[in-house]
């Protein structure tokens, strides 16, 4: 039994305390130890004084590369790294070598992630065979086995084919399940390094242009409103995807869309260095569409944050700019960074952080005991968090084997204190606890 002493839920209201039994939240109230748990020995209290209580966090989109690349990251390393940002569930995207794009590889994944049992980890289902983008993968034999998979995504490419975008949309309707698209035109972005616009000219840069994804991302509308399946959009970097989002849901497309702490927080005012621990894909954008990204999730045409946590070899990362690979950290850093950008600035409150970080990306993909309500009966299932305090982000110092993250040296605000997975504790003072 354990006794959390001085949260505000949600941070709001006054404090209370939180006693959690047999993985359940069996009371919430102002001093439960002078009542109700009097009698009751063997309680194990957290002193959470002045901390903020939250679902625990879902991670729709991480990569966690294993199996095939264990040197950056393995399941292990990667659910450690995930726990002490304060998530309990995080979607493993199927770009792994072998690609898990059948049962074998997804419920291996699975299989590893209860072992390590930090976190759910949910394998992602590859749509294509190998992520080629030429033969529809097998769906339900992934749907039906222990993974139970329902998010399916080729994410690291983009299901350019319209014909097998449309398939999969009408497949994975039929499993209830939703496909997850990394939008890409891949015509349009031949050699692409960086935000197509006046800075990669200036730095003599191939660009990615904003239309290769708001065009895939209206294509899709498209199917997704015609079969009627459910369409989420990976990694929303522009203002144009945004105005298309926006026109899809009033028309009533079943569309939900993620946008990364890295495009709520950086622009590619940040490539004049040339170093390759900010490329990524789809590239940093412009000032004025980070603003606008972070104006969408306050309001909800964007529905949640998600990592997409790309860990690297150094190998891969230092380098000359054309040859590393895109992608950066996120697990450890996005609560810091979603504090940053939306909560300092008033754009979302707890409440809000509570909605794109844990309820969500819970609901999108469908799990019925994550993202639930701090409430008498549910999951113990939570984060504790410290929003006054501050820390440095040091890449070395993170859980995961790579470091390469883009936040090197900042002092970011929000620090997790506790994070507990069905009244198990996961994380305590910052701490794994395996
Ligand atoms: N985001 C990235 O830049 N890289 C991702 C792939 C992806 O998310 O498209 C990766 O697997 O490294
Ligand atoms: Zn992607
Ligand atoms: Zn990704």
């Amino acid at each position: 039994m354990m006794l959390i002493k001085g949260v505000r839920l949600y941070g709001e209201g006054d404090p209370v305390d939180i006693l959690v039994r047999d993985g359940v939240i069996a009371e919430i109230g102002p001093w439960l130890d002078a009542a109700s748990t009097q009698e009751i020995t063997d309680v194990e209290v957290i002193d959470a004084d002045g901390q903020v209580a939250l679902p625990g966090f879902v991670d729709l989109h991480t990569h966690l590369r294993e199996p095939g690349r264990e040197d950056t990251e393995t399941i292990a390393t990667g659910s450690a790294a995930a726990a002490l940002g304060g998530y309990t569930a995080v979607f493993a995207m199927a770009n792994t070598d072998p690609v898990a794009d059948n049962a074998v590889i997804v419920e291996h994944v699975w299989r590893r992630g209860r072992e390590v049992g930090l976190v759910d980890v949910h394998p992602v289902g590859a749509v294509t065979v190998g992520l080629k983008g030429e033969k529809l993968a097998e769906l339900g034999t992934m749907a039906r086995s222990q993974a139970d998979v329902r998010v399916f995504s080729d994410d690291g490419h983009c299901v350019a084919d319209p014909l097998i975008m449309r398939r999969a949309l009408e497949y994975t309707k039929a499993l209830d399940g939703v496909i997850a698209q990394h939008a890409e035109e891949p015509r349009l972005t031949v050699n692409a390094q960086a935000h197509e616009g006046e800075r990669a000219a200036r730095l003599g840069l191939a660009g990615w242009p904003a239309a290769a994804e708001e065009s895939i991302v209206a294509r899709d509308c498209l199917l997704a409103k015609q079969t009627g399946a459910r369409l989420h959009v990976c990694h929303v970097s522009t203002a144009g995807t945004v105005d298309v989002l926006r026109w899809a849901k009033e028309r009533g497309t079943k569309v939900s869309a993620e946008v990364t702490p890295h495009h709520l927080l950086l622009t590619d005012e940040r490539l004049a260095t040339y170093d390759p621990v900010n490329k990524v894909n789809p590239p940093l954008r412009t000032e004025s569409d980070v603003q606008v990204l972070r104006e969408a999730l306050a309001e909800g045409v964007v529905d949640c944050v998600a990592t997409d946590h790309a860990p690297h070899a150094p190998q891969d990362k230092d380098c000359e700019w054309s040859a590393a690979r895109p992608g950066m950290l996120g697990l450890q850093t996005a609560l810091s960074i979603v504090v940053e950008t939306l909560v300092r600035p008033g754009l979302l409150d707890w409440r809000g952080v509570a909605r794109v970080m844990s309820e969500k990306p819970a609901e999108i993909a469908g799990l019925p005991d994550q993202g639930r309500p701090l409430a008498v009966g549910e999951p113990a299932t939570l984060v504790l968090v410290d929003p006054t305090a501050r820390w440095t982000v040091r890449g070395a110092e993170l859980a995961s084997i790579a470091g390469n993250t883009p936040f090197e040296g900042m002092e970011l605000p929000g620090v997790v204190r506790t994070t507990m997975l069905r009244g198990r504790v996961t994380v305590s003072e910052g701490k794994v606890q395996s």
